[in-house]
């Protein structure tokens, strides 16, 4: 989950909330309606706008309403007053008088509050306040202190839930955008070689998914391999073997432009992406990694006649968007062609030549 989803989750919790209050709302002018006019009594106005209004809205707000919490609080204080209103038509209709009523009308306005308002503060107190004061002064404050505890409790004890519920919407919250952060790490770390810092095969397939964006444009696959490093790790130890590939890495890194995409592809292998760039450009670029690797000057004795220095050999494909193994294919082609004719060569894959016969220019 990320905190969009997280977003809508309470959006939806939200918007729940709201098609229940008017839910219940719609049973409850009903049932007073329809009380009404079982008792041969006229039913108040404001219970039949009630009842008029919540399926309207209700209908609205299923198909139409984006902000939820700010049209909850609108209808809840329209509400509150249509039942304050009808709390005190009711009770001036009455004969004789009777202040129970009052307190069954109160207890209603709670109950649809308690049942769905709880996680919004402000629509509850919009919802019941009105219909409270008007209880206590159509009560002519007679039993305040009794109808300021039923009023006070269950406000009190709301409230205490309410802040219980919006500190574990923060925990929670904090949660879900400490895991995005981590998994987004954990996502960059996966694409990253520990060793040399550059990106693995899955960092390079999802620059890739990312280039196929741009297919206007010509890109072109470098594959570099280290020449005999087999004999290297032989005379110098696997620790040191490692020290020359992550000194490679860093000149290859540094060759090539902060837009080129830079792969350790295998053990002593490296890709390069050279981004939008045409054929000679790209012919610029490999040939400055090759030089760039031979001037660190890495000592590299594989035979005991002559002195040498680390280097690497180079096969460069253009990059086909449609077909990007058969790129890598070409680029592979060339880069055997490159150690066959004698390594620290960068090779050209000539495109219309088909892949088997591997025709290939050498550029040194
Ligand atoms: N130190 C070190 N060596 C590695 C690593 N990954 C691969 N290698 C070594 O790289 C060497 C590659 O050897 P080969 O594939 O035979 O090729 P080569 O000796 O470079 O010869 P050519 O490619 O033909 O020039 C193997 O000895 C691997 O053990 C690594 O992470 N660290």
């Amino acid at each position: 989950m990320n905190n969009i989803s997280y977003d809508e989750l309470r959006r939806s919790r939200q918007r729940l909330s709201l098609l229940l209050f008017l839910f219940i709302n719609i049973l409850f002018s009903i049932f007073y309606v329809a009380t009404a006019f079982n008792t041969t009594r006229t039913p108040t106005i404001p219970s039949i706008l009630v009842a008029l209004a919540s399926p309207i809205l209700l209908i609205i707000s299923y198909f139409r309403m984006k902000n939820y919490a700010h049209q909850l609080n609108i209808f809840s204080l329209i509400i509150g007053l249509l039942w304050a209103w009808h709390i005190s038509t009711r009770f001036h209709s009455m004969v004789p008088l009777d202040k129970n009523v009052l307190l069954f009308s109160l207890m209603m306005v709670f109950f649809i509050s308690a049942i769905s308002l709880t996680g919004n503060f402000q629509a509850f107190c919009l919802h019941s306040l009105p219909s409270a004061v008007t209880v206590v002064v159509l009560d002519d404050f007679t039993h305040a202190p009794m109808l300021a505890l039923a009023i006070v409790l269950p406000l009190l004890s709301f409230s205490l839930h309410y802040l219980m519920h919006k500190r574990a919407d923060v925990f929670t919250h904090e949660l879900v955008n400490r895991l995005s952060h981590e998994r987004e790490r954990f996502s960059d770390l996966s694409m990253i070689d520990p060793l040399t810092g550059l990106f693995n095969r899955r960092g390079m397939n999802n620059k890739l998914e990312n280039l196929a964006l741009d297919k206007g444009n010509s890109h072109y696959i470098l594959l570099l391999d280290i020449d005999h490093f087999k004999a290297y790790n032989d005379n110098y130890g696997h620790t040191m073997g490692d020290k020359a590939l992550v000194a490679v890495a860093v000149a290859i890194r540094d060759a090539v432009r902060s837009r080129d995409v830079v792969v350790r592809y295998g053990g002593e292998e490296f890709l390069v992406l050279l981004i939008d760039v045409d054929q000679h450009q790209a012919m610029e670029r490999a040939e400055s990694v090759r030089q760039a690797v031979l001037d660190l000057k890495i000592p590299h004795v594989y035979s005991e006649n002559e002195p040498t220095t680390v280097t690497l050999s180079a096969g460069i494909a253009m990059l086909s968007g449609d077909n990007i193994i058969e790129s890598l294919s070409m680029a592979d082609v060339a880069l055997y062609q490159a150690k066959k004719s004698g390594r620290n060569v960068v090779q050209l894959a000539v495109e219309d030549n088909p892949i088997n016969t591997g025709s290939v220019n050498a550029v040194q």
